[in-house]
């Protein structure tokens, strides 16, 4: 299906995991509508990382398939597929070796042939649309707060301007103040933007104020997807636990 015509950004049908005797995966589907932000939460080493680095082919997979913009990806890494998504791992993962512009200007020096002058333009509008300087482009990682090192994180993952975002736990290390900073930001983006956005999170305030559906992995599978209010009446025992544990219940009452 041509890219303008397929209503998922993402498509996982009947998808297989595992590593050595472990399966991790086991037979998982999930679609990921265009132009939604989709919250994935599931127990601590329950495959959340596993399905985005096998989406993003970076772990092959057992059996299954896997569309991106209705386009069918193979089973290993795809360089064809650099320009269709931008990746926000955890800890930010910036070269440390490199200065913030440089950073920003990674993902174009690898898969486009521009000049300098262009290449600092395009850093300098990156930057200034997560809300850094154009001065802070010199800067070295090791000179950033938390906070500027996800934003700058975020500027490279959006250089080639991709239609999907993956984002892993991209609140963790913050405080609350820089959390709710960057989920605005992240809300802000995706609708002037208006790119897919898939948030691996245990963060409740993220799901609940960024998101616009949640699924729930548990036991290998989607066991719930929807909107946080549908996922709150959810019968299954491991979304139960999740969102009406007592930590959950104390949050969920202070954000009222
Ligand atoms: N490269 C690998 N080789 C072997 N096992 C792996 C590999 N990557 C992940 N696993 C295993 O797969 C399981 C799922 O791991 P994963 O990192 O996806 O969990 P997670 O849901 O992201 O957890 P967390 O919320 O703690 O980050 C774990 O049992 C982990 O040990």
């Amino acid at each position: 299906m041509p890219e303008a015509q397929a209503e998922f950004a993402i498509g996982v049908h009947d998808l297989v995991v595992g590593f050595g005797r472990q399966t991790v995966l086991d037979h998982l589907s999930l679609d990921v509508r265009r132009g939604e932000i989709l919250g994935l939460v599931g127990a601590s080493g329950g495959g959340k990382s596993v399905l985005m680095r096998t989406i993003i082919g970076l772990i092959p997979r057992r059996s299954g398939t896997i569309e991106i913009m209705g386009r069918p990806i193979g089973g290993t890494h795809d360089q064809s597929r650099a320009a269709t998504w931008g990746i926000l791992f955890q800890q930010g993962a910036l070269f440390s070796s490199l200065t913030v512009k440089q950073n920003v200007q990674f993902p174009l020096r690898e898969n486009l042939a521009l000049s300098q002058e262009l290449m600092d333009e395009i850093a300098i509008a990156k930057l200034e649309m997560v809300g850094l300087r154009a001065q802070d482009g010199d800067k070295y990682p090791s000179e950033l707060s938390g906070g500027m090192t996800k934003r700058v994180a975020l500027a490279r993952a959006l250089a080639l301007d991709p239609p999907i975002l993956f984002l892993d736990e991209p609140t963790s290390g913050l405080d609350p103040i820089a959390a709710g900073d960057f989920d605005s930001l992240i809300r802000t983006l995706q609708k002037t933007l208006g790119f897919t956005v898939f948030m691996v999170t245990h963060d409740l305030a993220s799901l609940t104020t960024v998101c616009d559906r949640v699924a729930a992995l548990a036991d290998g599978k989607i066991v719930a997807i929807g909107p946080m209010r549908e996922l709150l009446q959810s019968e299954h025992p491991w979304v139960r636990a999740y969102f009406h544990g007592k930590r959950s219940q104390m949050l969920q009452h202070e954000m009222r």
